[in-house]
C-alpha cells in the first residue's frame, strides 16, 4: 500500500476509506525506517526503531547480495572497500518499490563503512523523491560515530528534504533511548 501512489490515486473509487486515504497521505505523520544491514546489527536497530516509533520498515537490498568476502575490510580489494573508495559506485538494488510517497519522514538506516554510509545507500537516496520530506539518519558501527555519513546523503537530496541531524546508536538500542532521540528532533 502506498508503492504506487500516483497510480493508486487515479484508480482510487471515491468510496476510498479513511485509513486508505491516510496510506496515500503523504502530510500525515507516517513514519518510514529504510534500511540496509549487511550482516543484521541495523536490522536489528532499525527493527527496534520500528517499533519504538510505531513506524513501518522497508529493506533495502542490493540486487547483488554481500558475501562475507565482499565484507572484509582488511582485504582492500574486496567489493565493498573498492565501493567506498569510490565516490560514483552505485551499486544497484534489487527493487525500487520503497513506498516513500505514503511517508511524511523517512529515517534511513545504515552501518558505518569506512566512516560513510554504504555506497547503495546513495544509490537509495538518488532513486525517489524526497521533496518535503523530513529526512534523518540512525547508524550503526564498530566503534566510529555517525560523522558525516548523514550530511553527505543529504547533500544528495539537494535541499529538497528537510534533514534532521542522525544518531549512532547500538544495534540493541532501546524504545526510550530511540524515542529521547526522534523527539528532540522537533518534528
Ligand atoms: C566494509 C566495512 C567497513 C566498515 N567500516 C567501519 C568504520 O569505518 N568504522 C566502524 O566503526 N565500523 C566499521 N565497520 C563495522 C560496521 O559498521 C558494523 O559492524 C555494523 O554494525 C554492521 O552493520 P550490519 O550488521 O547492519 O551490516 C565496517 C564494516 C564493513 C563491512
Amino acid at each position: 500500500c502506498g508503492a504506487d501512489n500516483g497510480k493508486a490515486e487515479e484508480k482510487a473509487p471515491p468510496t476510498k476509506t479513511v485509513a486508505q486515504a491516510a496510506d496515500n497521505n503523504a502530510t500525515g505523520d507516517k513514519i518510514l525506517v529504510a534500511y540496509f544491514s549487511a550482516t543484521g546489527n541495523t536490522k536489528q536497530l532499525a527493527e527496534n526503531t520500528a517499533k519504538a516509533l510505531g513506524a513501518d520498515l522497508y529493506e533495502i537490498r542490493p540486487e547483488s547480495p554481500y558475501t562475507a568476502e565482499d565484507l572484509n575490510y582488511n582485504d582492500e580489494t574486496t567489493r565493498a572497500t573498492v565501493e567506498q573508495k569510490n565516490d560514483s559506485a552505485r551499486p544497484k538494488l534489487a527493487d525500487k518499490n520503497a513506498p516513500i510517497a505514503g511517508y511524511k519522514t523517512i529515517i534511513l538506516a545504515y552501518p558505518i563503512w569506512w566512516a560513510q554510509a554504504p555506497r547503495i545507500m546513495d544509490t537509495f537516496v538518488e532513486s525517489y523523491d524526497f521533496t518535503g520530506k523530513n529526512m534523518t539518519a540512525i547508524c550503526t558501527s564498530g566503534g566510529s560515530d555517525i560523522g558525516s555519513s548523514a550530511d553527505y546523503l543529504a547533500r544528495i537530496t539537494k535541499g529538497k528534504a528537510n534533514w534532521k541531524p542522525g544518531k549512532l546508536f547500538s544495534p540493541q538500542a532501546g524504545a526510550d533511548e530511540i524515542k529521547a532521540w526522534y523527539n528532540g528532533l522537533g518534528l
